[in-house]
C-alpha cells in the first residue's frame, strides 16, 4: 500500500513531443466523445499531468480552438490520457492493437514509443485510481483492479468498471474519466458528493476524485491532490463512485418494455417518486437558488433556441411555433412575478434521461450530474428549474416508444403520466414541510405557479430539451433526428 499518488501539472505540452501531437490531431476526432464536429478545429496544448511514480502515463489537457468555440477561460478542454511505452520495433496497425488503445507510434530524438488510448489502458486506469483513493495499490500487485474494464457504448466520457475494488459496503468501483475537462469544480464530482454526504442513497455513493489543485469542493479531504501551486486552475479530472450491480440501464428497461407493449407505468411511478427525492436532497444539501428572473430565463431559452436552428435547417419549420410558445410562456411569468410570487431555482440533475438512471434491486439509482455536456459549464452549473429534469424524463419516455418501437399509441403517454404522478406524490410529501411545489419547483408558501404557468413552462422545457436533442442527434445519430423533432412538432401543436 501507498498513498495517494501527487498529481503533477506543467503547462503546455511537456512530455509530449510534436509527433504525439500530430497523431492525436487526426485520432481524435473519431472518438465518440470528441464535442464538436471536427471541422477546422485545432487542438492547443493547455496543460499536461503526469501521476508521481508512473514514468508512462501522461494526460494531455487540450483545448479546442476554432470558429464559432468559445476561447479563453471558457474554452473547450478535452483530456486525453495516454500511455507511452518505448519500444525497440514500431507497432504494425491492427484490429487488435486498436481495440487494445493503440493510436500509433513515433519516433522522435529520444527514440520510438507505442502511444496507447489511456481510457482503455490498466496503466492510466491504475494511475487515476490510485490519485483517487489514498493507500491505493501498487501496479504489480493491484488487487483492486483486477477484472477492470471499459464500459462499450455511446458514452460521453470513458467509464472504467471495477469489479474487485473494496469498500465499505462491499466490493466494486466505477471510475469515470471525464472527456470534457471544466474550470472550476465539476458538477458530476460536487453533486454526488454532497448527496453521499447527506446520506441520499438514490445516487451509487461517492468514494473520490482526482483533481489539478487539490481536492476541490465536494471531494475527500486529501484525495486526488494537485501539486498544490496556488497558479494551478481548480479543475476535476476523474471520479471514483462505487458500482450498482446487477443494474439494468433504465432506457434499455424502457425500451424493452415498449417492444412488448408492457405498461411501464409501474417503473415510471417509481422513478418519478426518485426524482422528487432527488430534487428535494438537492435543496437540503446545496441549498435553495435564486429566484427565477423571467427576462433572463427567457433570453436564455430564446438563445438556445436561436442557436438550434442555426445548427439545424431542417428545423426551420417549427421557428414560428417556437416563439409563439416562448412569447406566451413570458407574458405568463412577467404576471407571476408582477404579482409578487417567486419561482425559486435550485440545484437540479441537468441531463436527465433514461440512460441516466439504473434500476436494481435496491431500486432507481441517479447518475452522471455533468449537464448537457455541449453546455458552457457555467450554464450547466448555474441553478435551474427542477421542472427541466421532469421535462428531460418526459423526453426519454417518447424516446424509448420510438427506439422500442411501442405499437401502442398510448404506452408513451401512459408512462409519462405515471411519472408525473410519482413526481407529483413524492412532492406532495415536501408541501408540508413548505419547501415545494408539487409540480413546478415553486416554493408553497404563498408563492405558487399557478396550473396553466407550470404546464405552460413544462411545455416550454420539453420544447428546449427536444430542439437540444434534434442538434445532439443532427452531430451524432442523425438517423434518430426525427424522434425530437416529431416531438418539436407534437408540443407545438398540443
Ligand atoms: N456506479 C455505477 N454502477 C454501475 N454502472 C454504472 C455506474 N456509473 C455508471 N454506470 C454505467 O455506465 C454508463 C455511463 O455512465 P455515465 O456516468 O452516464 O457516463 P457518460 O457521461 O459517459 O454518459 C451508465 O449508463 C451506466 O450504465
Ligand atoms: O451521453 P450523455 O448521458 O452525456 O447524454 C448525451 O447522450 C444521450 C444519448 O446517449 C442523449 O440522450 C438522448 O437520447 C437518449 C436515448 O439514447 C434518450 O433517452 C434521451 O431522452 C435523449 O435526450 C443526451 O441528450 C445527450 O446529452
Amino acid at each position: 500500500m501507498s498513498a495517494a499518488r501527487p498529481v503533477h501539472v506543467s503547462p503546455g505540452a511537456a512530455h509530449l513531443p510534436p509527433e504525439v501531437l500530430r497523431l492525436l490531431d487526426a485520432w481524435l476526432p473519431e472518438q465518440r466523445w470528441y464535442p464538436v464536429p471536427a471541422e477546422g478545429v485545432t487542438h492547443e496544448p493547455w496543460l499536461t499531468v503526469t501521476f508521481g511514480g508512473v514514468a508512462d502515463v501522461v494526460v494531455a489537457l487540450l483545448r479546442l480552438v476554432g470558429p464559432g468555440l468559445a476561447s479563453g477561460d471558457e474554452s473547450l478542454v478535452i483530456q486525453v490520457p495516454l500511455v507511452l511505452t518505448p519500444t525497440a520495433e514500431p507497432e504494425a496497425d491492427t484490429p487488435d492493437t486498436e481495440a487494445a488503445g493503440l493510436i500509433g507510434t513515433v519516433t522522435t530524438a529520444s527514440g520510438t514509443a507505442t502511444v496507447h488510448d489511456g481510457g482503455v489502458h490498466p496503466a492510466a486506469w491504475h494511475a487515476y485510481f490510485t490519485a483517487a483513493l489514498p493507500g491505493a495499490c501498487e501496479p504489480e500487485d493491484c488487487a483492486e483492479l483486477v477484472g477492470a474494464r471499459r464500459i462499450s457504448g455511446e458514452q460521453s466520457n470513458t467509464s472504467v468498471v471495477l469489479p474487485a475494488m473494496p469498500h465499505a459496503a462491499g466490493r466494486g468501483g466505477m471510475l469515470k474519466i471525464l472527456r470534457t475537462v471544466a474550470l472550476g469544480p465539476h458538477p458530476d464530482v460536487v453533486i454526488p458528493a454532497a448527496l453521499t454526504e447527506a446520506g441520499w442513497d438514490g445516487v451509487p455513493r461517492y468514494l473520490g476524485a482526482v483533481g489539478l489543485s487539490g481536492a476541490g469542493a465536494g471531494t475527500r479531504p486529501g484525495s486526488g491532490s494537485g501539486s498544490g501551486s496556488a497558479s494551478l486552475p481548480d479543475a476535476h479530472l476523474a471520479v471514483l463512485s462505487e458500482l450498482v450491480h446487477d443494474a439494468t440501464d433504465g432506457f434499455e428497461l424502457a425500451c424493452a418494455y415498449a417492444a412488448r407493449d408492457e405498461d411501464f407505468g409501474e417503473r415510471a411511478l417509481e422513478l418519478g417518486a426518485v426524482v422528487a427525492q432527488m430534487h428535494t436532497a438537492l435543496r437540503r444539501a446545496l441549498g435553495p437558488g435564486p429566484a427565477l428572473e423571467p427576462a433572463g430565463f427567457m433570453g436564455v431559452l430564446r438563445r438556445r433556441a436561436a442557436e438550434a436552428f442555426a445548427d439545424v435547417p431542417a428545423l426551420a419549420p417549427q421557428r414560428a411555433g417556437v416563439t409563439a410558445l416562448y412569447e406566451s410562456l413570458s407574458t405568463r411569468l412577467s404576471a407571476v412575478v408582477a404579482r409578487g410570487d417567486v419561482v425559486p431555482l435550485q440545484a437540479i440533475h441537468g441531463d436527465l434521461h433514461l440512460g441516466q438512471a439504473l434500476w436494481s434491486s435496491d431500486g432507481w439509482k441517479v447518475l452522471d450530474f455533468e449537464g448537457e455536456p455541449q453546455r458552457p459549464v457555467s450554464e450547466r452549473t448555474a441553478p435551474d428549474l427542477p421542472l427541466r429534469d421532469v421535462a428531460g424524463m418526459l423526453r426519454s419516455l417518447d424516446y424509448a416508444a420510438a427506439v422500442g418501437q411501442a405499437t401502442d399509441p398510448h404506452w408513451a403517454a401512459h408512462a409519462q403520466v405515471s411519472f408525473l404522478e410519482g413526481y407529483r406524490q413524492a412532492s406532495n410529501g415536501e408541501v408540508h414541510e413548505g419547501t415545494a411545489h408539487p409540480v413546478g419547483g415553486a416554493t408553497s408558501s404563498g408563492s405558487a405557479l399557478d396550473v396553466g404557468t407550470a404546464e405552460l413552462l413544462l411545455r416550454a422545457l420539453t420544447v428546449d430539451k427536444a430542439l437540444y436533442e434534434v442538434v445532439y442527434e443532427f452531430r451524432h445519430r442523425p438517423a434518430w433526428m426525427h424522434i425530437p423533432l416529431a416531438a418539436v412538432d407534437r408540443v407545438l401543436s398540443s
